[in-house]
C-alpha cells in the first residue's frame, strides 16, 4: 500500500501547472535510456480494454528527420494562409515546433488493428482506442517534465506523409510527433498565451450541471 501526503499532492499540482508544451530546446542531448524510460512510464496508462493500443516510432534516421521538417513546414505554410489580417501576423510569429532543435524525435501512433483486449470497450466506442493513446501521451508528458525534459506535440503535419516517410503498418493511426530534449526556459504559463494567441480560460466557462 502507498500512501501520497501533503506535500507529494502539492508538488504533483506543481507538475501539472509547470508541465509545458516545449519548441525550445537546448542542444544537449538526452541521456542514454531517457526516451525508453518515458515509454516504459507511458505504458503504464489507463487503455481501453488493456488493450495497451500505443505504438512508439524513435525517429534518428537524418533522412527521415529532414522530411518531417519538410512536412510541417509544408503543412505550416499552409495554415497562415488560413488566416488573415491581424491574425495571420500573429501567426506568422509563432514557433511552433521544435524539430530542429530538439534531440530526440518520436512518433506516436494507435494500433486499429490488434486484437489485444479482445475488442472490450470499444464496440460502440472505437475512438476509444485513439483515446487510450492520447493518455499515455499525457502521462509521458508529465513525466518527462518531472525529470526536466521538456516534450513538445506537433500535429501540424499530413499523417499519410508521416506514414510513408515511417514506413509503418497500415493499421497503425498517426497520433502524435513529439520533440523531446532539454527545454530552453522554464515557464508555467502557455507559449501560446505569452504570444497573446489565446488564453487560459475559468474552468466555469468550461462546466455544466444538470
Ligand atoms: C493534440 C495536440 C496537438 C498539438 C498540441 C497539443 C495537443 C494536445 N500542441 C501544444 C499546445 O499548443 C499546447 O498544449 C497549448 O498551447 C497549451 O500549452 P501548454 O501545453 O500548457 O504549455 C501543439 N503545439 C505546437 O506548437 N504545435 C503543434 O502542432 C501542436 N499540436
Amino acid at each position: 500500500m502507498v500512501e501520497f501526503d501533503d506535500t507529494f499532492r502539492r508538488h504533483l499540482r506543481e507538475l501539472f501547472v509547470w508541465r509545458r508544451d516545449v519548441r525550445r530546446f537546448r542542444g544537449d542531448q538526452l541521456p542514454d535510456g531517457a526516451v525508453e524510460r518515458l515509454i516504459e512510464t507511458a505504458c503504464l496508462s489507463p487503455s481501453v480494454g488493456l488493450s495497451q493500443p500505443w505504438r512508439f516510432v524513435t525517429v534518428d534516421d537524418a533522412a527521415r528527420r529532414r522530411a518531417v521538417i519538410d512536412d510541417f513546414r509544408a503543412c505550416n505554410a499552409d495554415a497562415l494562409d488560413c488566416y488573415s489580417g491581424e491574425r495571420a501576423a500573429r501567426y506568422a510569429t509563432l514557433k511552433l515546433s521544435g524539430l530542429e532543435q530538439a534531440p530526440g524525435h518520436l512518433a506516436v501512433f494507435a494500433d486499429k488493428a490488434s486484437d489485444i483486449g479482445h475488442g472490450l470497450g470499444r464496440a460502440t466506442m472505437p475512438e476509444t482506442t485513439e483515446y487510450s493513446v492520447v493518455a499515455a501521451i499525457t502521462a509521458m508528458w508529465l513525466a518527462a517534465r518531472a525529470e526536466g525534459i521538456g516534450l513538445g506535440w506537433v500535429s501540424i503535419l499530413h499523417p499519410d506523409r508521416i506514414h510513408t516517410i515511417l514506413d509503418v503498418p497500415s493499421s497503425w493511426k498517426f497520433i502524435a510527433y513529439l520533440c523531446i530534449g532539454y527545454p530552453e526556459t522554464e515557464c508555467d504559463q502557455p507559449e501560446l498565451e505569452q504570444a497573446k494567441w489565446e488564453h487560459r480560460r475559468g474552468t466555469e466557462e468550461f462546466t455544466l450541471r444538470r
